[in-house]
């Protein structure tokens, strides 16, 4: 099993929080992982704010894989990425005899977030800053479980793409990054898994219309942290978590994205 002095950052979408049995199976692996590396988790929750909205009678639209958010839409967006799908993930992590810390982006003051397109209402995107109290956990053998709300200087929420959330503090923490989806990696015209991602075959598919949706937002994150990490990043399926450490091991399963030059 690989053993690595970095901190592995995994990202996991939304999909998974509907998966009561995919969500142990998760956990016990990092659990196990956990023995020999420290880990971030950094989660989304798209499917379960779209469901929040819709049952509210509210229309929320996405533009390039994000959704528009405006300011009246935020105390859904907060309550159900730092709210129910943080607390969702915290309750398997207890049931599997581990110990998390469920916090936000915005929870210690460390990492600052601006308006990312004012086209967009009160979508962040991660500035700068440090990740003090995610060390801070780290080093006292929790895990953090991070929801992507995060504030801005003045201390106004945010709703941040998780892909992007966990990209900033995969570079922060100069981790290794993992994004876990609810397909097998990034898949080809045929729907077969495109087993090696560069920039260029991105930039092809993209404009082919073969990559879409979220996965624009997923490929752009990995490709930047790739090339800012001088590593490569995996995406994987999170419906086998064995893959996880497969892929640390021999990144031999799911899509390996590439650093450019
Ligand atoms: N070429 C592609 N390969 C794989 N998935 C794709 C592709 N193009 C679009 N997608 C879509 O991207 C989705 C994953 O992005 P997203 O919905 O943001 O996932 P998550 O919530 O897991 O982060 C897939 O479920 C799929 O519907
Ligand atoms: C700005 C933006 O798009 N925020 C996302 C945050 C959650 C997310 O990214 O969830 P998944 O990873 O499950 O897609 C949203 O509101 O859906």
């Amino acid at each position: 099993m690989a053993n690595s002095n970095k901190t592995l950052v995994i990202k996991v979408g939304g999909a998974l929080l509907e998966s009561a049995d995919s969500l142990i199976a998760f956990f016990s692996e990092l659990k196990k992982i956990r023995e020999h590396q420290k880990v971030v988790v950094v989660h989304g929750g798209g499917a379960l704010v779209q469901k929040l909205l819709t049952d509210l009678g509210l229309t929320s639209e996405k533009k390039d894989g994000l959704r528009i958010t405006p300011t009246e839409h935020m105390p859904y967006v907060v309550g159900g990425l730092a709210g129910t799908a943080n607390k969702q993930m915290l309750s398997s992590v207890l049931a599997v005899g581990d110990k998390a810390v469920g916090i936000s982006l915005a929870d210690g003051a460390d990492l600052q977030c601006g308006v990312s397109d004012p086209d967009l209402g009160r979508v962040g995107q991660v500035e700068s800053g440090s990740a003090g109290l995610i060390k801070t956990l780290l080093d006292s053998g929790y895990l953090p479980l991070v929801s992507s709300i995060g504030a801005d200087s003045q201390g106004n929420l945010l709703n941040v793409n998780a892909d992007q959330a966990a990209e900033a503090i995969a570079k922060i923490l100069q981790g290794q990054l993992i994004l876990l989806s609810d397909v097998d990696g990034i898949l080809d015209g045929d729907k077969k898994v495109i087993p090696s991602m560069t920039k260029n075959l991105a930039e092809k598919l993209i404009a082919d219309k073969i990559i879409t949706d979220g996965m624009i937002v997923k490929v752009y994150t990995a490709l930047d942290t790739a090339t800012a990490l001088n590593a490569p990043i995996g995406i994987l399926n999170w419906r086998n978590p064995n893959l996880i450490s497969q892929w640390l091991d021999s990144q031999s399963c799911g899509t390996t994205v590439q650093p450019s030059e």
